[in-house]
């Protein structure tokens, strides 16, 4: 969470103080009435409720989970802004409610906008907020960000006002409310400025993990984060551009519109590391949302424990789509066609089902869209009912339990062993590394040899325990299982950083949503895998969401205007074709570019950047970390590694440019851009990391080199 909010500066309406202390007046009994509700929740007698214990166990974890969510933390605002509507907001249908304790208070169930009038007979005003705050008549004192009436503070505008007299904004200085601003958008005589307070926040140091943008988030931003439950929408976004904040936001969203829906079905929020999501982690519990789960896509496929890594080549095609098609016929070749009858013995009578009665059964099978394991379960029943047929014709009057008897017959059981065996999905993909002639079988007209090369291991492993996995191995594994039994379906996933996706790692998400929606954010400039995506419309369909829009995100909140001109040299090398970020920042940044001679003269750049207020990374080519940590220690500038939290103390990070992803500091040392690009496999994607690691910095980068730059950097 923030630990700074900066003083706003004055602006016109803080010279009179009267309206400043009713809205002090106002948060202070917003504050009062959250106490009331929450001390509500905590002396709800559970044993009235239910006599389950079951039932009791749930409802006190959902109980414990809201007295969690109702706390009011001193330094988060209880409500940011301000809407005086003109007249009565149009009736909206409300977002479906649940349980008592998810809606929390019976006055949130009937109320269509999300709020009654606020204020009684002052009209209609409301104070918009994290979270919705009742007194104790019900009445609303803080309206939810995200019910319908909020939506006006997000996207009125002039050309707009969305019946709005007024909107204002507030600052806050920690918890205390310390600034507005107003806009009264209907009004022609008053000019449009550009907020003060939306330029503090966006300027505000970054101390820390990411904290919500719920006080400013932009319309274009508004637009994707209220976007409905049904579609999937994937954001493409320079670096800065909010693409992160937008799709938690929208989760945030999602659940307090589809709550109900959502808290059966799940949602996840996949990122690209550990030390990415430990990085985001705060930001939906700041706003409430305290079930959402976080994984990266390793941990999805996280059947086999993975010891081993693939050299580029045998990865790109491990994580080729076709790879999904080599693994469904492997799989079902396992599946022969009967040559033998069954003969099922009951009492003194044998009944008797031919090979071709058998192989129609298998093939329709075959030719239904149902799982191995689904139709595996299915063809013992099959079977019975051909001898209940039989058993019918010959006058015998058999019900279902007959049936199921069959089916579990000796003889039917050793035929469906026979013909349609049980398969193990780690041994099936063992089998296409381990032995070439199985590959070559399936793989025929898709892989060439040489593909099949990259891929067949060396030294093949024995058993699934002892094999070396690969992360790309452990996705086919999770091909497999799925093709033998369905993966469940979530609600709706959050994918982040995508560009960096496989083809067969977009599919592991993609079944992970399959009834659900899913939210894809990322930037083709900054894919850095050897399988990076080339286009959106390719990846959506590998995750089985062709009918998602694509949006594209321009304005940029974090890198400053001459430090974003500067990376944005590299794009037509890294990314023809891709409109450059637009840095909404004021503050134009620090940015200097110095040749130096030796790593002392990194560390003194750390250590002046450390002068200033907020976080400070110093992003280096892995290979170069260990020598700069040295360094650093040796000059005693303690650091820490990404994920890891920062002190006052201690504000520096040192990050390995394969880590730098998703992060940013306030400051940045970029050390040796040559090395950075060096240790990628191909000039391209290099030039990539390069363009990650340039585009960290929110107030300041210095980029230090003994070598020369890349000619890319500079100006044409
Ligand atoms: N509307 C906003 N108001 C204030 N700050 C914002 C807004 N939108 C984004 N930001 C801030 O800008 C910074 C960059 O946002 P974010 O990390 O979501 O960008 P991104 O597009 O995911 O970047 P990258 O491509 O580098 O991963 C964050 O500090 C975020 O809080």
């Amino acid at each position: 969470m923030p630990t700074h909010v900066p003083e706003p500066a004055p602006t016109p309406a803080l010279a009179d103080t009267g309206p400043l202390d009713r809205e002090r007046a106002h948060l202070a009994a917003s504050r009062t009435a959250l106490r009331a509700m929450r001390a509500d929740v905590e002396a709800l007698d559970l044993g009235n409720v239910t006599a389950n214990w079951v039932n009791t166990q749930i409802l006190e974890r959902q109980m414990a989970e809201r007295v969690k969510a109702l706390a009011d933390l001193s330094d988060t605002p209880l409500f940011f802004g301000r809407l005086d509507y003109l007249h009565a907001p149009p009736l909206s249908a409300p977002p479906p409610l649940s349980t008592p304790l998810e809606r929390g208070h019976p006055h949130e169930q009937g109320d269509p906008h999300g709020a009654e009038e606020a204020e009684g007979a002052e009209g209609e005003r409301f104070y918009v907020g994290r979270r919705h705050v009742h007194d104790v008549d019900g009445d609303p004192m803080v309206i939810d960000w995200r019910a319908p009436v909020s939506q006006a503070f997000y996207r009125a505008s002039r050309k707009d006002p969305m019946d709005l007299a007024l909107r204002r904004r507030f600052g806050y200085t920690g918890g205390d409310l310390t600034a507005y601003e107003d806009e009264h958008l209907s009004d022609p005589a008053e000019a449009s400025a550009t907020s003060k307070l939306l330029q503090q926040e966006i300027e505000r140091p970054r101390v820390g993990p990411m904290r919500d943008i719920v006080a400013t988030i932009q319309p274009e931003q508004d637009e994707i984060v209220r976007s409905g439950l049904s579609g999937s929408v994937c954001v493409q976004g320079g670096p800065g551009t909010g693409k992160t904040a937008v799709g938690l936001h929208r989760v945030a969203y999602l659940l307090y519109a589809h709550r109900e829906r959502l808290a059966r079905t799940g949602t996840l929020v996949v990122g690209p590391n550990r030390s990415f999501l430990h990085y985001i982690e705060q930001v939906l519990p700041a706003l409430g949302e305290l079930t959402v789960g976080q994984a990266t896509v390793d941990d999805l496929v996280a059947h086999v424990e993975v010891r081993g890594t693939d050299d580029p080549r045998a990865a790109l095609v491990k994580g080729d789509a076709r790879m999904a098609e080599v693994l469904r016929r492997a799989l079902h070749s396992h599946v022969t066609m009967p040559t033998e009858p069954v003969v099922v013995v009951r009492g003194s009578r044998r009944w008797r089902v031919p090979a071709y009665e058998l192989e129609e059964i298998v093939r329709q099978l075959l030719d239904r869209d149902i799982r191995y394991g689904a139709a595996r379960e299915a063809l013992p029943q099959r079977v019975a009912h051909a001898v209940l047929v039989r058993m019918e014709r010959a006058g015998e009057a058999p019900d279902d339990r007959v049936q199921d008897t069959v089916a579990r017959t000796g003889a039917v059981k050793a035929a469906v062993k026979t013909v349609w065996p049980a398969v193990d999905p780690a041994k099936l993909v063992l089998r296409l590394l381990a032995d070439p002639d199985f590959l070559a079988e399936h793989a025929a007209g898709l892989l060439d040899e040489d593909e099949r090369k990259a891929i067949l291991w060396t030294k093949p492993a024995r058993s699934v325990r002892s094999a070396k996995w690969s992360a790309a191995d452990a996705v086919l594994i999770d091909e497999a299982t799925d093709l033998i039994r369905r993966t469940p379906s979530l609600g709706h996933v959050v994918l982040d950083e995508a560009q960096d996706l496989s083809p067969m790692q977009y599919r592991a998400v993609g079944r992970r949503c399959t009834t659900g929606s899913a939210t894809v954010l990322g930037d083709l400039a900054q894919g850095t895998t050897p399988w990076a995506t080339r286009s959106w419309e390719e990846a959506l369909a590998h995750l089985g969401k062709r009918d998602a829009v694509v949006e594209e995100l321009t304005a940029g909140f974090r890198v400053p205007t001459d430090v974003i001109a500067y990376a944005s040299r590299l794009l037509p090398h890294i990314a023809p074709g891709l409109t450059p970020v637009a840095s909404i920042r004021d503050n134009p940044g620090f940015f200097a570019v110095r040749p130096i001679t030796g790593s002392g003269e990194v560390v003194s750049a750390c250590r002046e950047l450390l002068g200033h207020e907020g976080s400070v990374g110093l992003i280096a080519a892995d290979a170069r970390v260990p020598e700069l940590a040295r360094e650093l220690t040796a000059a005693g500038l303690g650091h820490v590694a990404p994920g890891e939290e920062t002190t006052h103390d201690t504000r520096l990070t040192l990050v390995p440019a394969s880590l730098a992803k998703g992060l940013e500091y306030d400051y940045v040392v970029l050390d040796e851009p040559c090395a950075v690009v060096d240790a990628e496999p191909d000039e391209r994607t290099g030039l990539r990391r390069l363009y990650v690691a340039l585009t960290r910095a929110v107030s300041g980068l210095i980029v230090t080199h003994a070598a020369p730059l890349p000619e890319q950097l500079l100006p044409h």
